[in-house]
């Protein structure tokens, strides 16, 4: 029978530096160099170098991304020099079929010939991986709903969906018959995020559960996320507490479009009084806000706390239940964590909440006080649209949106995914994104990410969103 799995298109190549060092010097360089390694499950970052047995390779991490080192600190690098000589080389790691792994599920992707064989194709699968894969689905059919959500068939294991994966340092728990997750994108979210610096503040816009946002909290950078699919925004706040970064990142469940205009808004309390501080008028309106309609599903604000015990139905039922309503914004946000400031006399604060235990009862925020007060509506770095089918659309959402008397500083940098077919090219494509912008774009740039069919590719496009996205407010 032959097989129509062709394993080269599971290859990712990853360009990386490493340093060729003596044998005998490589556990004390290692140690010097700790965080600047290679760090990747199941790949070494001491590596043989072919070309001599009483040297070895020391595969650095790809946030040193150029040959003069120049992203590893001075002190380390004096301490290596002065450890040894050594040569800095291109290296390149290819991560092939084997590698991929989606914790204990085996992913089939079967082409129609291979169906009629699919029962035994997975139960060999399963009899040879178990118990560290216990599950085989296949995919059915293409993604076309709104989640960009894949449909399984169980082919044997158990019907367990649920499953935990690891990228790069995060954990992330999932249900993959509930949202969108792409193991294949780990490096994308890792060249993104490594362009994010601390204190930085983030607008993942597709947020899905928290691939980009979750490293970039962790980097110590500001995250508001969004999702339109309320169990992507669920999983995002159970990742938020499994990685220690509830309190650098915001969750809401809304329309891309809406979500970016209520970062925009500026809160009454702002234009009367210019200042965050927690005024009783604030407060008066968190209640307002409280009891306004829950019926919009897609417009809930996710910062209650749940219980990670609970299971995830039982925690999206408490969601739906506790969170704030349609009218919610990051105005609210900040308006809720006034009433958190006062019942627990802590700093005042926002974000997903640590968990109270008790179901209704006040949550406690955990904050940290190095933890900038940020206001979206005068200032964010960078904004990221990862919706390749459909992203360059929503760059309507930008025109007229910034109030220029508020915004401080250079405008977002946007990272918008798209698909660039052969029919099309990167002009056609910043045609289209003007046209949404309803403006000039300057200086874009185009990465590429991955080929995703014959002739289909998915790109990441840069750019600094143009002054044209200013409203002047001459009031
Ligand atoms: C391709 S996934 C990307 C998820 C995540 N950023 C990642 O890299 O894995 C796109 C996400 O956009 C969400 N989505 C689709 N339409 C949306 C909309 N109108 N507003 C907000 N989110 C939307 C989907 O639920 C999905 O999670």
């Amino acid at each position: 029978m032959p097989t129509m799995l062709d394993e080269s298109k599971f290859e990712e190549h990853v360009k990386l530096w490493a340093l060729r060092i003596p044998c005998h010097l490589c556990k004390v360089a290692s140690q010097i160099l700790n965080g600047y390694l290679l760090d990747k499950p199941r790949v070494k970052p001491i590596t043989e170098d072919p070309s001599c047995p009483k040297n070895r390779y020391l595969v650095l991490s790809d946030r040193v991304r150029s040959q003069d080192l120049s992203d590893i600190p001075k002190e380390k690098l004096d301490e290596l020099k002065g450890l040894c000589e050594f040569e800095v080389l291109p290296y390149s790691l290819t991560l092939g079929y084997s590698y991929w792994s989606v914790g204990h599920i085996a992913h089939l992707n079967l082409h129609d010939e291979l169906l009629p064989f699919k029962d035994v194709i997975a139960k060999v699968i399963y009899d040879k991986n178990y118990p560290r894969i216990k599950t085989v689905v296949n995919k059915v059919g293409t993604i076309t709903n709104e989640f960009r959500v894949p449909k399984f068939e169980v082919l044997a294991g158990e019907h367990d969906m649920i499953t935990e994966v690891k990228q790069y340092g995060a954990s992330f728990k999932l249900d993959y018959s509930l949202v969108y997750w792409n193991s294949r994108l780990e490096h994308e979210h890792r060249r993104l995020v490594s362009q994010f610096r601390a204190g930085e503040t983030i607008c993942d816009m597709f947020a899905g559960i928290g691939p980009f946002a979750i490293p970039a909290a962790q980097k110590g950078c500001i995250v508001y996320a969004n999702d339109l699919n309320p169990d992507s925004i669920n999983y995002l706040r159970v990742n938020a507490k499994i990685n220690k970064v509830g309190d650098h990142i915001f969750a809401y469940n809304m329309d891309a479009r809406k979500f970016m205009s209520q970062m925009m808004e500026v809160p009454n309390s702002e234009i009367k009084l210019e200042s965050n501080v927690p005024t009783l008028e604030t407060c008066e309106t968190c209640k307002v806000q409280d009891h306004t309609d829950l019926s919009s599903e897609n417009e809930r604000l996710t910062v209650d706390a749940d219980d990670l015990g609970h299971s995830i139905s039982s925690s999206v039922e408490n969601l739906q239940s506790s969170t704030t309503s349609a009218a919610t914004s990051v105005i609210a946000v900040k308006r809720s964590s006034c009433s958190s400031h006062e019942e627990n006399g802590n700093v005042q604060g926002t974000g997903i909440l640590e968990s109270s235990g008790t179901k209704g009862s006040t949550n406690k925020r955990k904050r940290g006080s190095q933890i900038p007060d940020t206001k979206t509506w005068e200032h964010i770095d960078h904004v990221i649209m990862n919706l390749p089918a459909s992203a360059i659309q929503f760059l309507d959402a930008f025109r007229g949106l910034i109030q220029r008397k508020y915004w401080k500083g250079p405008l977002p940098q946007i990272h918008c995914y798209c698909f660039i077919r052969a029919t099309e090219t990167p002009e056609s494509i910043i045609a289209i994104a003007e046209s949404a912008l309803n403006a000039r774009i300057q200086d874009p740039i185009f990465h590429k990410v991955r080929d995703v069919a014959p002739n289909k590719a998915m790109f990441c496009l840069s750019f600094r969103l143009p002054e044209a996205c200013f409203v002047e407010d001459n009031q």
